[in-house]
């Protein structure tokens, strides 16, 4: 068994730096595969509300918790979809979160996308502020933020987000918001850490993963990872769920991570966070 070393958010509680994402897993093999993940040593699970695997979610952390895993080892995140942005919508939505995951409580909660058009992310922000107040999360942040989102909310809120979730890979590397990250004490969690598998084919990550015995994924998750990065990344065969988190015993040179960092062409593999709504 594999771990991913923890690090400290900025309010005290520890996450692992490379966790299990869930989207795409269908409803009906995900609590299978979020066993599987726990099985090969990962501690972490991001879900959201908008994955419909909720319940899968919840029913392998009950049993890994019966079987002798603390429950305080994992780690939990869910999101609160598009539209239940609002203060006493995203409530109502946190509470519909938790009784399909049934857990006491959540690690970490965020607001999935800013949907600027609809003007609504403080007062959803404000709602999470009060289930962290109640204890009911342990962290609480946000996910597809850009810098004018991130200095609206700081300039309303009381919270400093814990994380900003962010599509986060070689191909989009994200500098500027990752700079703010650092300046105001936001984890930066990569989504989509593999390019949704696109960039597995770059024939310059191909040499990589020839000199050091390793995958692709292997090569670009490590990147993440040195980059001081949290990442997590999704797969479907146990095979590659256990490969994705051997990448804690090799490094890669500081003339690989300048190769890699050349390879910016700010690509999206998903959507721009101001035209989600
Ligand atoms: N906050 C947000 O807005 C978003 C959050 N996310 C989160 O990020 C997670 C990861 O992002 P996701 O979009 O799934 O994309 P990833 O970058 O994690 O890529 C997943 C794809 O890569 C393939 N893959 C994974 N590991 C390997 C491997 N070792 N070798 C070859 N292929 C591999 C998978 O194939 P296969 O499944 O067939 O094994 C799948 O097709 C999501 O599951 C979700 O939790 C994602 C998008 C948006
Ligand atoms: O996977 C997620 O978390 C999403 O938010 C999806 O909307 C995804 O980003 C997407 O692009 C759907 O086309």
């Amino acid at each position: 068994m594999h771990f991913a070393p923890k690090v400290t958010l900025n309010n005290g509680v520890l996450i692992d730096t490379l966790g299990y994402g869930v989207y795409k897993v269908p409803a009906q093999d995900c609590a299978d595969l979020v066993a599987t993940a726990l099985d090969a040593g990962y501690r972490s699970v991001d879900t959201a509300a908008l994955y419909g695997n909720e319940e899968g979610v919840g029913q392998a952390v009950r049993a890994a918790v019966a079987a002798g895993t603390p429950r305080e080892d994992l780690f939990v995140t869910s999101k609160v979809w598009n539209d239940r942005h609002g203060y006493e919508s995203t409530l109502a939505a946190f509470d519909e979160s938790m009784e399909r995951l049934r857990l006491d409580y959540l690690d970490l909660f965020l607001i999935h996308w800013p949907c600027p058009d609809q003007g609504l992310f403080i007062p959803t922000y404000k709602a999470l502020e009060t289930l962290y107040a109640q204890g009911r999360v342990r962290a609480i942040g946000v996910s597809n933020f850009e810098p004018e989102h991130l200095h609206q909310l700081l300039d309303a809120c009381d919270v400093v987000p814990a994380v900003n979730q962010i599509e986060l890979h070689p191909w989009l590397q994200q500098r500027q918001l990752r700079a703010l990250h650092a300046e105001l004490g936001i984890a930066t969690q990569a989504w989509s850490p593999l390019a949704r598998g696109g960039l597995l084919d770059d024939p310059g990550l191909a040499l990589m993963s020839a000199t050091h015995e390793r995958s692709v994924a292997q090569i670009v998750l490590r990147w993440h990872i040195q980059s001081g990065h949290l990442a997590i990344p999704k797969a479907s065969s146990a095979a590659r769920i256990s490969e994705n988190l051997r990448v804690f015993d090799f490094a890669l040179s500081t003339a690989e991570m300048d190769t890699i960092a050349a390879m910016d062409r700010g690509q999206r593999a998903g959507s721009n966070p101001n035209q989600v709504n």
